[in-house]
């Protein structure tokens, strides 16, 4: 009876030791936390929480700006699968307009039922052609120069890239360059007046080489961060037209040295593969620097974005879905692929 007695107390003893240990080390925690500052480490938790919910955000922008195209891959595979046959996923990516070559390309070897990981990255590949562009450290002014067909989206392109940056806290000036048409000049003077952007213009028939290189010059006189400047819609075959254009661009180049730093090739989206042709034209014309992809709201013809980086070895920046000052998102291959996937394939394992 004694030494149960005796041992009861030495447990509670032993006990009590073990909670003062976690005690000390609780408290120690606590101390360590303290000095690598707990306010810090909760701002990186909420920084963190914040570029997830950034990224999800963007996805789902994304996912909805690419109804109509998933509409159409799932005509193919209408139920969520772990592993999709070869055939199917050929199929599916015909239906979302990836040209054939492109497809061959990307399914080379792979095997007869396909995961989600082994498409991803061929998918992801495919867009690892077009050169990294470091978007750090730009110069002062940082000119865009915006050319594209008629209609493919230009203008308003134009008004969200300035809305972007004023988001951004940067300054934006505007040059009407399309001087072809006074329709252009007014729209975007319109756009220039709702966003509280300056605007250079020109009467419709005048030089336009004259005004992007009074709106770089204006920008340096006033220290503004970002030029854009539209051009008149033109087709790649108009060599007049296109004379023009390498006239503007020899122009900007007087107006600052290395100017324009991105001559930007806007693609109409619901042209799919067609608009290739155009950009490769420019692109032989001038040098395109990246492309950005509008309307992809309006086509199922989403796939077209692999053949068109594939091909042209271009990025594309952003993609346009909508027809508002905040329809435009930064374009990533990797959430592009991800949303695709994410319609057809059930959720990896982790
Ligand atoms: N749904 C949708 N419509 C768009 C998008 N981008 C532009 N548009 C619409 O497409 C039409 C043509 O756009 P503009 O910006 O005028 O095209 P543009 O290239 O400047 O045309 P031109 O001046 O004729 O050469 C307009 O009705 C725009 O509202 C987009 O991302 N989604």
């Amino acid at each position: 009876m004694f030494s149960f007695f005796k041992k009861k107390k030495e447990e509670n003893v032993e006990q009590t030791e073990v909670t003062k240990e976690i005690e000390t080390l609780e408290n120690s925690t606590l101390n360590d936390e303290a000095y690598a500052n707990p306010v810090e480490i909760k701002e990186e938790e909420n920084q963190n929480l914040e570029k997830q919910e950034i990224l999800e955000e963007k996805k789902s922008f994304l996912s909805r700006a690419l109804e109509k195209t998933f509409a159409s891959i799932k005509n193919v595979v209408p139920q969520k699968k772990e592993k999709i046959s070869f055939d199917d996923i050929e199929e599916l990516l015909i239906e979302a307009d990836m040209e054939y070559e492109i497809i061959e390309k990307a399914m080379n070897g792979l095997p007869d039922e396909i995961t989600r990981k082994q498409l991803r990255h061929r998918l992801v590949m495919l867009f690892e052609h077009a050169p990294k562009v470091d978007l750090s450290n730009l110069p002062k002014p940082f000119v865009r120069l915006i050319i594209g067909v008629n209609g493919a989206g230009k203008t308003t392109t134009i008004a969200k890239l300035a809305n972007k940056c004023k988001k951004e806290g940067k300054s934006v000036i505007l040059g009407a360059g399309d001087t072809f048409r006074a329709a252009a000049i007014e729209q975007l003077s319109t756009w220039a007046n709702k966003l509280d952007v300056p605007i250079i213009k020109t009467k419709q028939g005048h030089d336009s080489s004259a005004v992007a290189f009074d709106t770089i010059s204006a920008a340096i006189a006033r220290n503004i961060d970002n030029v854009i400047i539209d051009t008149a819609g033109r087709l790649q075959t108009q060599t007049n037209l296109n004379n023009e254009l390498k006239k503007i661009v020899k122009v900007c180049s007087k107006a600052m040295n290395d100017a324009p730093h991105q001559k930007l090739m806007i693609l109409d989206g619901t042209q799919g593969n067609t608009a290739i042709a155009q950009a490769k034209a420019f692109n032989e014309m001038i040098g395109i620097d990246g492309i950005i992809v509008t309307k992809l709201d309006g086509t199922a013809k989403g796939g077209a974005l692999f053949s068109i980086s594939n091909q042209l070895e271009l990025p594309i920046f952003y993609v346009g879905i909508g027809e508002k000052q905040d329809d435009l998102i930064e374009f990533s291959p990797e959430n592009f692929v991800d949303s695709l996937l994410d319609e057809i394939y059930t959720p990896e394992e982790k």
